[in-house]
């Protein structure tokens, strides 16, 4: 049996970090995907091995799996579990032996991740498992929790907890419950790779378009504007599990200040909110909510500088876009990654393609993504 799951990325409009410490931010999902295909394998196809292929990196990993039952006695499990640190030195057993190039090691992470889900959910079957992402790795577009979204997702699909008609050809949604189980998995997952997730990432692959989220708890929203926003790729490799950290240990050093920050955060968040859902045409045109929206991305990226978490790249492309009258935060965790930069609808296309190449000079890339859509999805085959 195969089975193939695509999972978002995402962008979030407003919130990041400080999420983490119970703010609302809004999120949307994108058009671009991470592609996990799972195929079981009988002892006769190969060793009993559980074979991991990371397409994107050129890796390839594999365990025996009287291996993986080793580490995990009594592993599997119906109800979405955290990772112990018993189960976590395990994990770290299975994977320290494996050669991951040191520029690469940030992969270990996620290997620890697609072993925790893959034995908690599927137990000991040889399988192969071929991950690829059409997301940058570690450039705040939420890579990590698609990754976990579509692994939880593919090996769920494979079991009695869900129920999916295995016979639809193209691809298929999972019902509300089912979502839900998917959800929480793949936050478990997420945990391994952030340390302190907020879950936004998760939620807004798995269940796709727009929600704005606080506390774990998420709102559908319907969006009555259209949003295009240029991504701009810095291409300053960063790791959110460490900017996170930081920006808590800032929170330790300046109680006071910072929940004001965060307070701050929530109440641009809840304004973004509104802005979205009231009805178009109301007494605002799209241009005064785009311009209402261009002001609220600039104050978060200011308080987002606060948390210490912006950099040179990321204040050159601000600079840029400024040139052209262009308003641009940062997206995800920072420290280099991806901006967003609103681009108005009556901004002319030759606007566009001047601040692009002016963008692109300074060796990032740009690219505008397809906004909202469906969540995450799982096909059965056979011709995908
Ligand atoms: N396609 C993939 N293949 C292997 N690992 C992945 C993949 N996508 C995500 N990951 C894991 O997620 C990590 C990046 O997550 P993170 O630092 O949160 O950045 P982001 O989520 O913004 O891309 C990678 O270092 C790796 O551990
Ligand atoms: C910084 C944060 O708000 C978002 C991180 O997103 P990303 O991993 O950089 O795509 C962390 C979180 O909400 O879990
Ligand atoms: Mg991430």
């Amino acid at each position: 049996m195969e089975v193939k799951a695509r999972a978002p990325g995402k962008i979030i409009l407003t919130g990041e970090h400080a999420v983490v410490h119970g703010s609302t931010a809004v999120a949307t999902s994108i058009a671009v995907y991470t592609n996990v295909s799972l195929r079981f394998t009988t002892p006769s196809d190969d060793e009993d091995l559980l074979k991991l292929q990371l397409k994107d990196t050129a890796l390839e990993f594999s365990w025996p799996v009287s291996k993986v039952r080793e580490a995990f006695p009594a592993q599997l499990s119906s109800t979405p579990t955290s990772c112990s640190v018993e189960n976590a030195k395990a994990i770290a057993a299975l994977v320290d032996h494996l050669s991951i190039p040191e520029a690469k090691i940030g992969l270990a992470s996620g290997v620890s991740a697609f072993l925790w889900l893959y034995s908690s959910i599927q137990g000991f079957k040889p399988a192969t498992v071929v991950v690829t992402s059409e997301l940058p790795l570690g450039a705040g577009l939420g890579s990590s929790a698609s990754f976990c979204v579509a692994l939880a997702a593919a090996f769920l699909a494979c079991t009695d907890s869900v129920s999916l008609d295995v016979n639809h050809q193209g691809w298929l949604s999972f019902g509300e419950k089912d979502l839900e189980l998917v959800n929480k998995w793949a936050f478990e997952g997420e945990k391994i790779i952030h340390g302190k997730p907020s879950g936004i990432d998760n939620t807004v692959s798995a269940y796709g378009n727009i929600i704005s989220f606080k506390s774990g708890n998420l709102t559908y929203m319907k969006s009555n504007m259209p949003l295009k926003m240029l991504i701009t790729n810095t291409k300053v490799g960063r790791n959110t599990k460490a900017l996170v950290a930081g920006v808590s240990e800032r929170m330790l050093r300046h109680p006071d200040i910072m929940a004001f920050v965060f307070s701050a955060v929530d109440s641009i968040s809840k304004e973004l909110t509104a802005i979205l859902k009231s009805p178009t045409p109301d007494e605002l045109t799209i241009t005064e909510k785009e311009e209402k929206i261009e002001e609220l991305m600039e104050m978060n990226q200011g308080l987002l500088q606060s948390m210490g978490v912006s950099h040179a790249t990321i204040e050159t492309v601000l600079r840029t876009t400024l040139k052209y009258k262009l308003a641009s935060k940062l997206t995800g965790a920072g420290g280099g990654g991806c901006v967003l930069t609103l681009l108005p609808t009556l901004l002319s296309g030759t606007v566009v393609d001047k601040v692009v190449s002016e963008l692109e000079s300074c060796g990032f890339q740009c690219f505008i993504a397809t906004i909202g859509g469906a969540g995450v999805e799982i096909n059965f085959g056979p011709s995908y």
